[in-house]
């Protein structure tokens, strides 16, 4: 009998399923109960589409067993079943890189913990918060020898040749001492109503039970063994909407997602006519933990006239909706489709472009709290959909929402519109990483003054390359504020008398400054503040770098403009100095302030610091 290590993350996985996960210990029922029900659709599959399987009478079954005299439950299917590498690949190892994330993710919090389980797919451990000892036997459908894999959850794990009639998995599990509760008939099949009513199979429970014959001294008792179906065993999908509850719904999520929580929201659709298929889809209420990984899993799976074909194929929707769960059941599609081929799957292209405006259109309908919560979650993957997805811009442009130099909490453009002015038809915003800088930005100066709201986009990363290229909203032109011309009351006569006025002093500071800055110019912008840098949106640079950020590439520089505001105090004062030192540590300081207060970066902080200090010691 060969006797193995279990890999080095099973190892404390399985110690902290025995030691910490203890408040919600049923959901290993859900779990083994979800293999079982995959494994029954993947030998349906084959049973359908591969000739050597085709002779099989065969309908997929779960069952589970309570035995009191023996402490046990067992588990089992007639499903695909495992062979000698996949009992020691599937059970030994972990080969998905999610136990590590899994492991980091860890609250403590011992409910969101158990409901990490499902996200990650170490499933089958959780078997050792109530077991003593785990017995798998298993035989893979077309091969002809059986094995067990044992282990009693601790360092090591043994795997032997045995004997088994059909193919399919038995999971053999000796309770803990404590864990009696879940050999009462009552309590498991609570457990499997509560998360797999809907799984596609009958889920049939046996157990012993004494019966009392006769009355009175004629009485006799003796134990009878029974069977019988627990849950509903339907496809919930396949069933009339009016036929549904939202409970049904509910339940049915927590199935799918193997957690315990609530969907945001639902959507349950049947299309008719050239194409017919059938698609249920959750919103779950918080983003999955691997939304922003590389290797996150695929939400949706796909059915064909009720028979699963894939849960792992990313392109049934658009990668923007990954957060999304559910179903999609096509009548239509050949059953031995390629997996490769589903791609380029004409049909398909259609169930997609058609599922993904239903959810789009679903999400724009959300209101209130459910709307907030789903912005909290997801409002930068929608920013991505702008990106990405060309035909369901508008959709996508009325869903995500923005911070606002005038108002609290988020607002969405068409917001924005209704309050802006229908006449110049223009959307401001300004883009940053850091919110409160944004707000402070002496670039808003003007616009506070003029009452003119813009949106503060503080997601640099996402809304510095998706906001250029968003252009317009219906007709309304968006404008980057530090490239534009500020709103203000002055004429251009005015303007070029104050920039006439100050010509000596612009030109002086140009030329302390040299090639740090394109121009030195007065302003009408500011209020408050002395100097502001503007990014020359003429300079051919500056439709380079947003080309450059939409490549993901480091953005080149691009040159910058100093503007000086001719009513401030300091810049008065300047005009008239005559400390040629001074005046140029003054320059300099008006051009790395303005920088910082626009969160860049002074080219020599050191220098920066250091003028500052000598500044300060002077005023003392
Ligand atoms: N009853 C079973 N029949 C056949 N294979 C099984 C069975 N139970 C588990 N397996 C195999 O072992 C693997 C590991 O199972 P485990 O529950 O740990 O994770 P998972 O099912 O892959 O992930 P998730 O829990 O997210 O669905 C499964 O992917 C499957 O290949």
């Amino acid at each position: 009998m060969a006797k193995h290590q279990f890999q080095t993350e099973i190892g404390q996985l399985l110690k902290l399923m025995t030691h910490s996960l203890y408040s919600n210990k049923e959901i290993f029922i859900r779990e083994l109960v979800s293999n079982a029900s995959d494994a029954l659709d993947k030998f349906n599959y084959l049973s359908l589409t591969d000739e050597k399987f085709k002779k099989d009478e065969w309908s997929g079954k779960v069952f589970i067993k309570l035995d009191k005299e023996d402490n046990s439950l067992t588990i089992g299917d007639n499903g695909i079943g495992m062979n000698e590498t996949d009992l020691m690949d599937h059970l030994g190892t972990i080969a998905k890189s999610g136990t590590k994330a899994f492991m980091e993710n860890l609250t403590g919090d011992a409910k969101k913990d158990s409901n990490l389980i499902g996200q990650f797919g170490v499933g089958f451990y959780s078997v050792f918060m109530v077991a003593d000892k785990v017995d798998v036997i298993s035989k893979k459908a077309g091969e002809e020898q059986a094995y067990m894999f044992s282990t009693d959850g601790t360092g090591e794990y043994e795997v032997k040749p045995v004997t088994k009639e059909a193919h399919g998995t038995i999971i053999y599990i000796k309770l803990k001492e404590d864990e009696k509760e879940f050999l009462d008939k009552w309590r498991v099949q609570e457990v499997v109503k509560k998360y797999s009513n809907h799984i596609a199979y009958p889920i049939m429970l046996n157990y012993s039970e004494e019966e009392t014959e006769g009355e009175g001294d004629e009485a006799t008792t003796k134990m009878v063994h029974k069977s019988e179906q627990i849950n509903a065993a339907t496809a919930l999908w396949t069933l009339p909407k009016s036929d549904l509850k939202k409970e049904d719904y509910v339940e049915f999520y927590k199935t799918l997602a193997h957690g315990d929580n609530e969907p945001l929201s639902y959507l349950h659709n049947r299309v008719e006519g050239a194409n017919e298929f059938t698609t249920l889809f959750y919103i779950p209420k918080t983003a999955p933990m691997d939304m922003y990984r590389a290797d996150y899993e695929a939400g949706v799976k796909l059915y064909v006239k009720r028979v699963f074909i894939t849960d792992d194929n990313k392109e049934l929707l658009p990668p923007y909706l990954r957060f999304v769960k559910g179903i999609i059941d096509s009548e239509d599609l050949p059953l031995n489709v390629s997996r490769e081929l589903l791609q380029e799957n004409r049909i398909l292209a259609n169930i997609k472009q058609n599922s993904t405006k239903k959810i789009l259109q679903a999400i724009k309908k959300l209101s209130g709290e459910e709307a907030d919560t789903f912005i909290g979650q997801y409002n930068r993957v929608m920013k991505e959909g702008i990106y990405t997805d060309h035909v369901n811009k508008e959709l996508l442009l009325d869903i995500v929402k923005y911070k606002s130099s005038t108002e609290e909490g988020l607002v969405s453009f068409e917001e924005y519109v209704s309050r802006g002015d229908s006449e110049k038809k223009e959307i401001y915003y300004i883009v940053g990483d850091d919110e409160k800088v944004l707000r402070n930005s002496p670039l808003l100066e003007a616009y506070k003054k003029a009452n003119i709201e813009v949106l503060i986009m503080d997601d640099k990363e996402v809304d510095s390359i998706v906001t250029p290229m968003i252009g317009s909203y219906k007709e309304w032109n968006l404008k980057d504020i530090t490239t534009i011309e500020a709103p203000d009351s002055k004429t251009e006569e005015e303007k070029e008398e104050i920039s006439k006025e100050f010509k000596s002093l612009t030109d002086k500071i140009k030329e302390v400054l040299g090639e740090e800055v394109k121009e030195v110019k007065t302003s009408t912008r500011l209020t408050s503040s002395p100097s502001c840098v503007l990014k020359d949106s003429s300079d051919p640079m500056a439709s380079m770098a947003a080309m450059f950020a939409q490549m993901g590439q480091e953005m080149p520089e691009i040159p910058l403009i100093l503007e000086i505001n001719p009513d401030h105090e300091m810049i008065k004062k300047l005009d008239k100095l005559d400390d040629e030192s001074l005046f140029s540590d003054l320059s300099w300081i008006l051009l790395d302030s303005a920088k910082l207060s626009e969160g860049l970066e002074p080219k020599d902080k050191g220098a920066f610091a250091q003028r500052v200090a000598s500044l300060a010691t002077k005023a003392l």
